[in-house]
């Protein structure tokens, strides 16, 4: 079993064991960075920053299908929009492997079938745990929701500072990035899509 394509290796403890190639690309860049990955501070980093990825890149061991599947048909005749406002996640850019922070807002107009509204917050999470960008994150969730709920309508945005924008390069922190992807009536019908805006806005 190749412990670099995602499938780990635990100890007794039910810890994951950290390749010793992985470790040694971590000392590597420490090296690179300009410091010594043996001096006392930095000899347990390179094993804490693989947990600490992996951790990070949760995502790839979830399949956002799954908590969809978990639908109910009854509640209670209400067939209006469903919104899960500002909710916040972390995520890595596939750039510079530097903090996306942002949240999303994310709303759909059930057709036959609801779901448990955290699951609408699990299937965020688990697109942003992987390397990303903004925009395929947002289409993303929009895209398994519309596949899995087959709703009338789904809108995704998605507000979020890129830490590759903030300490390095361009350095211009406090600018925020905004995306949005619109499905079905959101898409189609003026009046839906201000309906889902204002909503989101909190208007
Ligand atoms: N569209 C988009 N761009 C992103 C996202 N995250 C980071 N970026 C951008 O990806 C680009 C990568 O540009 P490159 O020119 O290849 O890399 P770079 O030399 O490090 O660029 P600078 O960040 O401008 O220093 C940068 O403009 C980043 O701001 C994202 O989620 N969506
Ligand atoms: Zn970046």
């Amino acid at each position: 079993m190749n412990s670099m394509s995602g499938h780990f290796q635990f100890d007794e403890a039910g810890k994951v064991l950290v390749p010793e190639e992985v470790e040694e690309s971590i000392r590597t860049l420490i090296r690179w960075a300009g410091d010594d990955p043996s001096r006392e501070g930095l000899q347990d980093t390179p094993a804490r920053v693989a947990r600490a990825w992996r951790e990070y890149c949760r995502g790839y061991e979830d399949d956002p299908a799954v908590h969809l599947s978990r639908t109910f048909e009854e509640v209670g005749g209400y067939d209006e929009i469903v919104l899960l406002r500002d909710i916040p996640f972390q995520s890595h850019c596939e750039h510079h492997l530097a903090p996306i922070t942002g949240s999303a807002s994310v709303a759909y107009l059930p057709g036959e079938r609801v779901v448990g509204i955290s699951k609408l917050a699990r299937v965020l999470h688990g697109y942003a745990e992987r390397l990303q960008v903004q925009e395929r994150l947002t289409a993303q969730v929009a895209q398994a929701i519309w596949d899995n709920l087959q709703p009338r309508g789904v809108a995704v945005v998605i507000t979020a500072r890129h830490g590759c924008m903030t300490g390095r390069g361009v350095r211009t922190p406090g600018v925020s990035m905004v995306t949005s992807r619109m499905l079905g009536c959101f898409l189609t019908d003026r009046d839906s899509r201000q309906e889902v805006l204002s909503l989101i806005r909190g208007a």
